[in-house]
């Protein structure tokens, strides 16, 4: 299998700026070389451009929807398009909204894909359930088609409608849920493991029981959206929501390898690298490497050589 890597080097799901240069800071992190390194060929594809629209007041106090939407609808066939070549591809953010684009253009190519969410966060909020509006606390919630019926039709996402449903998503450092979201979950009955549950279970148990979930009855493309947040703050400063108590850095590649054994993983997003939010230049660089680490044991790079 070749793979492919895509920038999207967007910002408008959140507020802070610098996420936009995620994708930059991974590379220079050196992840190409990382992957090149594995036993298949890589493409750099580099950034795709996104326009910033002049007009675009909030919505419901939703800022920037139609950016955010006209971007993901870019990301979506682009990313289609790259599945479709039959290649493994992996997204660089950006903030964590890029998610409902590359989602939904993988499931393009592959309806039955089901979905694993490294996260601190549910990113499950709908507009009305939202503290701060951020359309990155919001990706799940315009995937699923559960809750069709409780999202507003926000300007600038007509051109997509949900495409997942709740069964097929589980979500791996839960540790900063909001009200709205836990109620959503528990209403959904998504299979999510917080911070708790792997301090309880281990890593290994928590990876068995998701692949129990998600593959027992068939195997299908994997789609791993990871947010570098979901790592420890000491891990992954260079963030726009750290929370403390994260994953270590052996959960981290735990989580990773065992994706990458079950020869499954069809699109990973690696998302919210902020290089503006280091406290300093080795900051920067221990989250852009913490990036680069979980993107190539994604793919296939070993601990045990
Ligand atoms: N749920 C949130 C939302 O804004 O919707 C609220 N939260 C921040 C808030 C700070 C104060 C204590 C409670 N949490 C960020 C999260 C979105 C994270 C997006 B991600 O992509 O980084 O996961
Ligand atoms: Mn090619
Ligand atoms: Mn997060
Ligand atoms: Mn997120």
């Amino acid at each position: 299998r070749s793979v492919v890597v895509l920038g999207a080097p967007f910002s408008k799901g959140q507020k802070r700026r610098g996420v936009e240069r995620g994708p930059k800071a991974i590379r220079d992190a050196g992840l190409i070389e990382r992957l090149s390194n594995l036993d298949y060929p890589v493409h750099d594809l580099g950034d795709l451009s996104f326009q910033h629209l002049e007009k675009d007041d909030p919505y419901m106090h939703v800022p920037f929807p139609r950016t955010v939407g006209r971007a993901n609808k870019l990301l979506s066939s682009a990313v289609s398009n790259a599945v479709g070549a039959g290649h493994t591809t992996i997204v660089l953010g950006g903030d964590h909204s890029l998610a409902i684009g590359s989602v939904e253009g993988h499931a393009q190519q592959c309806p039955d894909l089901c979905l694993i969410w490294v996260d601190a966060h549910a990113d499950i909020n709908t507009p009305l359930t939202s503290p701060s509006g951020n359309l990155h606390g919001q990706s799940v919630a315009f995937m699923l088609k559960e809750l069709q019926n409780k999202m507003p039709e926000l300007p600038g996402f007509s051109w997509m409608k949900p495409f997942h449903s709740a069964k097929d998503l589980v979500y791996i450092g839960l540790r900063d849920v909001d009200p709205g979201e836990y109620d959503i979950l528990k209403d959904l009955g998504v299979q999510y493991f917080t911070m708790r549950d792997i301090d309880r279970l281990g890593i290994q148990r928590v990876m068995e029981v998701t692949f129990d979930h998600l593959l027992s009855r068939k195997q299908r493309p994997i789609h791993l959206s990871f947010d570098i947040d979901a790592m420890d703050p000491s891990l992954a400063p260079a963030t726009g929501t750290p929370v403390n108590g994260g994953l270590t850095y052996r959960e981290g590649i735990w989580i990773t390898e065992e994706i990458h054994n079950t020869g499954l993983l069809s699109v990973m997003d690696l998302v919210e690298v902020n290089p503006a939010l280091g406290a300093s230049r080795e900051a920067v660089e221990i989250t852009a490497s913490m990036a680069v680490d979980v993107i190539a044991s994604s793919l296939g790079q070993t601990r045990e050589g």
